[in-house]
């Protein structure tokens, strides 16, 4: 057998690519005219760009005033905004390619990247919406790529309301390295996320947010 095309077939690859977002994406709709799309191993082989932004991003240790309230923020960041140059070519490669698949859903492209490097299980974010400018009151996508340790993504309505399927609780979405989740709808209006504390013994994440224009 062709070693080159059982290598394809398998989808096994030593080179960093982004996949095809048209397969394996899967669109979960929640309650509140919400939906999160999850895309297992969108970015293959990724660890070259996981040691890049360790290493090259100037990262920020914050404790501010985050969306509309006041919350720990147990991580380091880095915003680029959409005149910045990213800190990889991959990032520019990551963002046009959501644009491009999203568009005629999202109706804009993709311009900023806010990054965060959560150094182990102790750091975290709290609960919060990205509800800082026209996500306030309309629908926005808010796509994230995981990079380096597996966190969890936890998602809740904000209303308080039991969430169905899930005992009562949070629903949770394992994000892994190369991970692709995208939260839409009326996501950050009306349901919170946070990326919780864990006592497991991790090595550092890092989270790449990509959003439209005017959005934080
Ligand atoms: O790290 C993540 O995946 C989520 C980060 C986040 O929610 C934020 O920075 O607004
Ligand atoms: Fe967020």
């Amino acid at each position: 057998m062709d070693l080159t095309l059982q290598g394809s077939l398998l989808d096994l690859t030593d080179e960093m690519t982004l996949r095809d977002l048209r397969v394996g994406t899967t669109r979960h709709p929640l309650a509140l005219g919400a939906w999160v799309d999850v895309r297992p191993g969108w970015l293959a082989a990724g660890d070259e760009l996981f040691a890049a932004l360790l290493r090259d991003v100037p990262w920020h240790a914050e404790r501010r005033q985050m969306y509309d309230s006041v919350v720990d923020v147990p991580r380091l960041t880095k915003f680029y905004g959409g005149d910045e140059p990213l800190p990889h070519p991959m990032l520019a490669q990551a963002r046009d390619a959501l644009s491009r698949h999203y568009a005629g859903e999202l109706g804009e492209p993709f311009v900023t990247a806010g990054l965060c490097l959560y150094r182990d299980g102790r750091d975290s974010v709290a609960w919060h919406g990205d509800r800082i400018g026209r996500s306030r009151d309309s629908d926005t996508m808010i796509a994230i790529l995981s990079l380096g340790s597996p966190r969890t993504l936890a998602l809740r309505p904000r209303d308080g309301r039991p969430v169905e399927g899930a005992g009562g609780r949070s629903l949770r979405y394992p994000l892994g390295h190369g991970d692709l989740v995208v939260m839409g709808g009326s996501c950050q209006r009306t349901w919170d996320h946070c990326v919780p504390k864990t006592a497991e013994p991790l090595g550092p994440r890092i989270s790449v947010q990509f959003r439209v224009a005017g959005v934080r």
